[in-house]
């Protein structure tokens, strides 16, 4: 097993990915998430997590693959908030988040296919977030600045929302799509080591 397939269209996964040497290749699943339900948002990143991953395993040309599904939202309240639908709403999030904290959950499902054994881990990682206590201003100039239309939470920690958080309990590549120390224990329970998919360094 030598690389990793992403069964994302997250710009931030391939990035946390590629940053720490990961060969790995694309493929995006397309996969309409709107119409999935679920009791908690643990149980619903997972869920989501996993429709990603196993809509792209037929995909994917025969042979061994390690494939990796991803979701994440923001829990705040035990609600779930994933990308903003409007502006409207970004800023409707942040009134409600500011100065206080949320769980940002990120669910992993894992697929190792070697010859005609196929082996899944599904994981899901959980981090607090705390939020400056924004004033209206604020949110009105990040709001517009259109990036938090395109994350969960309507918010990051590695961009123009970084001032905005506070501080973080937990792993920070789970808020950012991805936990790579999760990622490491659930390759090892299916006998793949993290070195293995290191990109070949000269
Ligand atoms: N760079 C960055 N991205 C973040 C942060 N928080 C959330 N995100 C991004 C990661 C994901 O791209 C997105 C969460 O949405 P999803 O889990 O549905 O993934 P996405 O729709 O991007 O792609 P996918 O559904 O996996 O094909 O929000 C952050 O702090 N920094």
């Amino acid at each position: 097993m030598d690389r990793l397939v992403l069964a994302s269209a997250s710009p931030a996964r391939l990035q946390t990915l590629q940053s720490a040497g990961v060969a790995v290749s694309v493929v995006v699943s397309g996969v309409d998430e709107s119409g999935v339900d679920a009791p908690d948002t643990a149980t619903l990143v997972a869920e989501l997590a996993r429709l990603k991953a196993e809509a792209v395993l037929p995909l994917v040309q025969d042979g061994d693959v390690a494939l990796l599904g991803c979701d994440s939202l923001l829990d705040l309240d035990g609600t779930p908030q994933g990308k903003p639908a409007s502006r409207q709403e970004a800023s409707e999030a942040w009134r409600r988040m500011r100065g206080r904290s949320g769980t940002l959950l990120t669910g992993h499902h894992l697929i190792v296919r070697r010859g005609s054994l196929t082996e899944r881990v599904t994981r899901t990682a959980s981090t607090t977030v705390f939020f400056a206590d924004l004033d209206d201003d604020e949110i009105d100039a990040y709001v517009g600045t259109g990036e938090p239309d395109h994350v969960a939470g309507a918010f990051t920690i590695d961009g123009l929302g970084g001032p905005f958080v506070t501080r973080v309990e937990g792993d920070p590549h789970t808020v950012v799509g991805l936990s790579l120390p999760l990622l490491r224990a659930m390759l090892r329970l299916v006998g793949v080591r993290w070195y293995d998919l290191w990109e070949a360094r000269v």
